[in-house]
C-alpha cells in the first residue's frame, strides 16, 4: 500500500527530480536515467544538497564509506545566553542560541559538517504557551534558524515539528477545549465543539483538559508550526509522533501552498517500525542503530532518502565508556555509525557527528 502511494505522489507532484540536470553532471547520467524512475524531489534540503558525482554514484548503487557530509549534528538549544551542561555528559550542553549555538556550528563546519538539527529545550512553559511559542515568528527555533542562516547560508537545518516543548504538561497533543478560550492563532479558523461543563480542577493554562485529543486542532497547529519554521529558513521539517496520518500530508500541502516546494518533510519511525510515508520526502528511523533491520527494509521498499538517528541515550552510554578509555571515536564510527550507513541510511544523526567528522575528514 505504502509504495503505491509514494509512486503516485511522486509522479503527480510538481518539483524536481533528484537527478535533474542542474544537480548532477549530465555525463554521469547518460544512459542511466531509466534506472531512476522513483527518486524524488526536494533535493535542496535533503541528501543531495550540493550533490557531487560521488554522491550520485553512491545512490546509483555503489557503496561509499561514511563521510562527514552524511552526518547531521543535533544541537539542543535554549533561550538563555549561557550554555548549560547536560547532566554529567562530558562536552554536551544546551546551547544558548545567540552565542553557544553559533560557535558550535562554526566548529562543526570546520570539520565538514553542513547539516544541523535544532532541538528546543524550553523553560517557563506556561509563558511560552500563552505566546503560542510553537509557531511564533520570534520563537526560539525560528530566531535560531534565521541567525544561523544569516551567518552560514549554505548549511542545512532540520527542525522538529512538535508541540511538546511548548505545552506545559508536555503531552504534545492538543486537547479539546472550550471554543471561547482558544489560546492559539491556528485554532481561530476552526470551530471546535464545546465540551460542556468541565470541573474547575481540569482547567489549566487556559485549556480545559478533558483527556480527549483534538486531532483536527493538532494537525492544524503542526502545519502552522511547519510553515513558521519554513518561513524562518528551515530546510527539513520533521513531524514526530504523528498519531494522525494526515500530519505529513497536511504539512506537505501547507508547505507547497506557500511555495516551499524545496522544504522537505521527514517522517519518523521508532520502536514499532511503523512509518507514515504519505507526504514524506525522507524516512527516518530512530533509534537507528537498534533498528538497522528497519533501515534495510525501508531502503529496499522505498526510493526515498533514509535517515537514521543515533539517540542521546546511546551517546550517553558510549560517552561514559569513552571516559573510561574503553571506546574511542574510531570505534564509534566503525561499530555504530558505519553499520547504519551500510544498512541503508543516507543521512545519519549523531551527537558524535563533530568528533566523527574530524576523523573522517582527516582533520584530527
Ligand atoms: N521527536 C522529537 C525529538 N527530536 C530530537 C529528540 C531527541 C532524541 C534523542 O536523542 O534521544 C527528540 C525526542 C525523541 O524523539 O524522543
Amino acid at each position: 500500500m505504502g509504495s503505491a502511494i509514494i509512486l503516485r505522489s511522486s509522479n503527480v507532484r510538481v518539483g524536481r527530480c533528484i537527478f535533474g540536470e542542474s544537480y548532477v553532471d549530465s555525463k554521469l547520467m547518460k544512459g542511466r536515467r531509466s534506472m531512476l524512475p522513483m527518486l524524488k524531489r526536494n533535493v535542496k534540503s535533503s541528501l543531495i544538497i550540493k550533490v557531487s558525482n560521488e554522491h550520485a554514484e553512491y545512490l546509483l548503487g555503489e557503496r561509499h564509506p561514511l563521510e562527514a557530509r552524511d552526518l547531521v549534528l543535533p544541537l539542543f538549544i535554549h533561550e538563555g545566553d549561557d550554555d548549560i551542561p547536560i547532566g554529567t555528559v562530558p562536552g554536551c550542553s544546551k546551547f544558548g542560541w545567540r552565542h553557544g549555538l553559533v560557535d558550535e556550528v562554526y566548529k562543526a563546519r570546520d570539520v565538514g559538517i553542513s547539516r544541523f538539527a535544532l532541538i528546543p529545550k524550553t523553560s517557563s512553559a506556561e509563558k511560552l504557551y500563552e505566546r503560542n511559542e510553537a509557531y511564533h515568528v520570534n520563537g526560539l527555533v525560528p530566531q535560531a534558524i534565521r541567525l544561523l542562516k544569516d551567518k552560514y547560508p549554505e548549511i542545512v537545518i532540520y527542525t522538529d515539528v512538535m508541540l511538546d516543548p511548548f505545552i506545559p504538561d508536555r503531552h504534545g497533543s492538543v486537547l479539546w477545549k472550550d471554543g471561547c478560550t482558544s489560546t492559539t492563532s491556528a485554532s481561530s479558523s476552526l470551530s471546535l465543539p464545546k465540551v460542556g461543563k468541565v470541573p474547575a480542577a481540569l482547567y489549566k493554562f487556559g485549556v480545559f483538559l478533558t483527556g480527549l485529543v483534538s486531532n483536527d486542532e493538532m494537525v492544524s497547529q503542526l502545519c502552522e508550526q511547519a510553515l513558521c519554521l519554513a518561513r524562518a529558513g528551515a530546510d527539513v521539517v520533521c513531524p514526530s509522533g504523528s498519531m494522525d496520518r494526515r500530519v505529513n500530508v497536511g504539512i506537505r500541502s501547507a508547505l507547497d501552498d506557500e511555495g516551499f516546494h524545496d522544504v522537505s518533510v521527514m517522517s519518523c519511525t521508532s520502536r514499532n517500525g511503523v512509518i507514515v510515508v504519505e507526504g514524506a520526502d525522507i524516512l527516518m528511523v530512530k533509534p537507528g542503530h537498534s533498528f538497522v533491520n528497519v533501515l534495510e527494509s525501508l531502503r529496499a521498499k522505498f526510493s526515498l532518502p533514509v535517515a537514521a538517528y543515533q539517540v542521546f541515550n546511546e551517546y550517553y552510554v558510549i560517552k561514559a565508556s569513552q571516559e573510561d578509555g574503553c571506546v574511542n571515536v574510531e570505534n564509534v564510527i566503525q561499530r555504530y555509525l558505519e553499520p547504519m550507513k551500510y544498512s541503508g541510511a543516507d543521512i545519519i544523526f549523531s551527537y558524535f557527528a563533530r568528533e566523527a567528522a574530524s576523523i573522517l575528514s582527516g582533520m584530527k
